[in-house]
């Protein structure tokens, strides 16, 4: 067990002594952000965007327009197979658009818009599909986690920054009480669903995309994740799909009915 002080303890692999000259680059690094959040603001923008999977004939989705500036929560609704996944796996760079363009739009402090550049080169995205708990492949809480990290010496600084970013993804998702050395399936419902989040919160995501996040809990686990969404709204810009209207209402501040036929409209949610 551990607690959120000595929240994850580091396995040999990545629990170097982490530099005091890494610590002042994060404060300068974290300095910069901050300058650059008071210059401005930026917001994701999805600009006529159309998807026909390759050797179909049929459209999925149909010039779908959105904006949703940072740190702001949108939810999607609609029908089953209306298309909502299909835009987030977009968004996700899992598929690509047929046509149309996926960028972040960067605004002064007068609303002027100052940049534009692709989403996936200019931010991290994480995305937690429906059910993640089923895509658990390791024997334990850490390995789980780690799944993919690199190996090599040479990427010692990355390693550390990564031990870093752990620790504080457990923290923020109050995975404070579990052992790394648990096995994920063993966990509650709940938990399984912090735990892949805290996977995505690892990689610091500017913005977050998740499927279904209530999806199969019960009402307790699901009034947790309502409770650690809206935390996490503090510091991530999230984009939802869900059927849960009702319990996530209080944390959207945009939403859109995804039509048959794979076309968005605006709409504010039908409660
Ligand atoms: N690669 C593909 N080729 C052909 N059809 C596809 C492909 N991917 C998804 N579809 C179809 O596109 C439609 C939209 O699927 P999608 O999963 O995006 O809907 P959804 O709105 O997320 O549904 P749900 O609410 O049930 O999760 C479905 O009819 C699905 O079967």
């Amino acid at each position: 067990m551990f607690s959120a002080a000595t929240a994850v303890a580091i396995p040999p692999a990545v629990s170097y002594y982490f530099p005091e000259k890494l610590a002042r680059r994060r404060r300068i690094s974290w300095c910069c952000r901050m300058a650059r959040v008071q210059a401005g603001y930026s917001q994701l923008e999805v600009r006529k965007v159309t998807y026909r999977p390759p050797g179909t004939e049929q459209n999925l989705l149909n010039e779908i327009n959105l904006s949703l500036r940072e740190k702001s929560f949108g939810l999607i609704f609609g029908r089953s197979g209306s298309g909502k996944t299909t835009l987030l796996q977009l968004l996700a760079g899992l598929s690509e658009p047929t046509s149309g363009s996926i960028c972040i739009q960067k605004y002064d402090d007068s609303g002027n818009p100052i940049g534009l550049s692709e989403l996936l080169t200019s931010q991290r995205v994480g995305i937690v599909f429906q059910f993640p708990e089923r895509y658990f492949l390791a024997d334990t809480v850490l390995e789980e986690v780690t799944f993919g990290w690199p190996r090599q010496k040479a990427d010692l600084l990355f390693k550390e920054q990564l031990a870093l970013n752990l620790q504080n993804a457990f923290k923020s998702v109050g995975l404070t009480t579990i052992s790394l050395d648990e096995d994920p399936q063993s966990l509650s419902g709940g938990f399984k669903r912090r735990l892949a989040l805290a996977i995505q919160l690892v990689q610091t995501p500017d913005l977050l995309l998740l499927d279904e996040p209530l999806a199969g809990l019960d009402w307790k686990a699901r009034a947790d994740v309502v409770n650690l969404l809206k935390d996490l709204k503090k510091h991530h810009t999230i984009l939802v799909v869900s059927h849960d209207l009702r319990e996530l209402y209080p944390l959207v501040d945009h939403s859109w009915r995804m039509e048959m036929g794979g076309s968005l409209k605006e709409e504010a949610l039908p409660m």
